[in-house]
């Protein structure tokens, strides 16, 4: 029986466009030690990123969004406290979340709400995870930086309403295809506790400061063992220790996007989201949201 159709009017034994990646890909990070290139699977997988300010956490979470805008079954929600950082992919976002907390959480609410359908969806035709094919598109959420929004904007009513609809999302988003990518200059335990360290599957460590910022990136031991980003030459931006669930850290050295590349990338994406009919859907904050897709 043919495979079903997606919103798209792809489906999951077509063609895809040419020029366009899926979500299901593999991301291009970068190269390893001995120069071989490095791809991490995003798909049900959040990303963490953690370093000193410079050490190169926003260029590696461009290469994310990159690779999502380009993906034609992958939906963008940002949030940027800084604007710049991700503000070049504006306008092939859904979302787009500057220096507001408020707006944050509210756009956390929504996915938490568009999470929850999901699940019954996937409860009702008796299935654990998305497909390829399935129906609705997977979103990719990523946060730069982190303790913005939980720790320094806003008080402290709204920062611990952030950081519990953030661990809520990064806990159960992936399976119903919902990626976290969030980086941080602060890798403290009051900005990662363990709990929703290990929520991230992969995480990338670029330059700390101290063997104990490094570890709370990479998991408790790992400096002991000889593996710290403290290690890591601050002229070196873009190099760190990158770990997936269970492995050990390797060194790598993250793609660098320079804004030139971003905008051509970011226009190369808009026009092929246009072409195909999947142009940014504004998600519908207040009052009561509906039912999510
Ligand atoms: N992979 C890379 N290769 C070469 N240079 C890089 C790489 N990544 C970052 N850089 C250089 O380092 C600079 C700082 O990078 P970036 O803004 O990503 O750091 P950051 O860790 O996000 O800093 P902050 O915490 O202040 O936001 C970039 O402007 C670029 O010049």
């Amino acid at each position: 029986m043919a495979a079903p159709a997606s919103p798209l009017g792809l489906r999951s034994d077509d063609a895809r466009p040419v020029g366009s990646l899926s979500i299901f890909d593999p991301v291009y990070l970068g190269i390893d030690e001995y120069g071989h290139p490095i791809h991490v699977p995003i798909i049900f997988r959040n990303f963490l990123i953690g370093g000193e300010p410079g050490a190169g956490k926003s260029s590696l979470l461009n290469n994310f969004v990159a690779h999502a805008a380009l993906s034609l079954d992958c939906r963008l929600i940002l949030l940027d406290g800084k604007r710049v950082e991700l503000g070049l992919w504006k306008r092939v976002a859904d979302v787009f979340v500057g220096p507001s907390p408020e707006l944050a959480i509210r756009v956390l609410q929504r996915v938490q709400r568009m999470m929850d359908n999901r699940y019954e969806y996937l409860d009702w035709c008796e299935r654990r995870k998305i497909d390829p094919g399935d129906a609705f598109n997977a979103y990719l959420l990523a946060v730069d930086e982190l303790a913005y929004f939980s720790a320094t904007a806003g008080d402290k009513n709204t920062q611990e309403r952030f950081s519990t609809l953030l661990r809520d999302v990064v806990a159960r988003g992936r399976a119903v295809g919902i990626m976290v990518v969030a980086a941080t200059q602060r890798p403290s335990s009051d900005i990662i506790p363990t709990s929703l360290r290990d929520l991230f599957a992969w995480r990338f460590a670029g330059r700390c400061t101290t063997d104990s910022s490094s570890d709370i990136v990479l998991g408790h031991g790992w400096a002991a063992q000889g593996y710290t980003a403290n290690t890591i030459d601050p002229t070196n931006q873009g190099a760190g220790y990158l770990i997936a669930e269970g492995g050990s850290p390797m060194l790598a050295k993250s793609a660098y996007l320079s804004d030139a590349d971003i905008r051509r990338l970011r226009n190369h994406a808009e026009r092929l989201r246009h072409e195909h009919g999947v142009m940014p859907a504004k998600l519908r904050l207040q009052p009561d949201l509906g039912r999510a897709a």
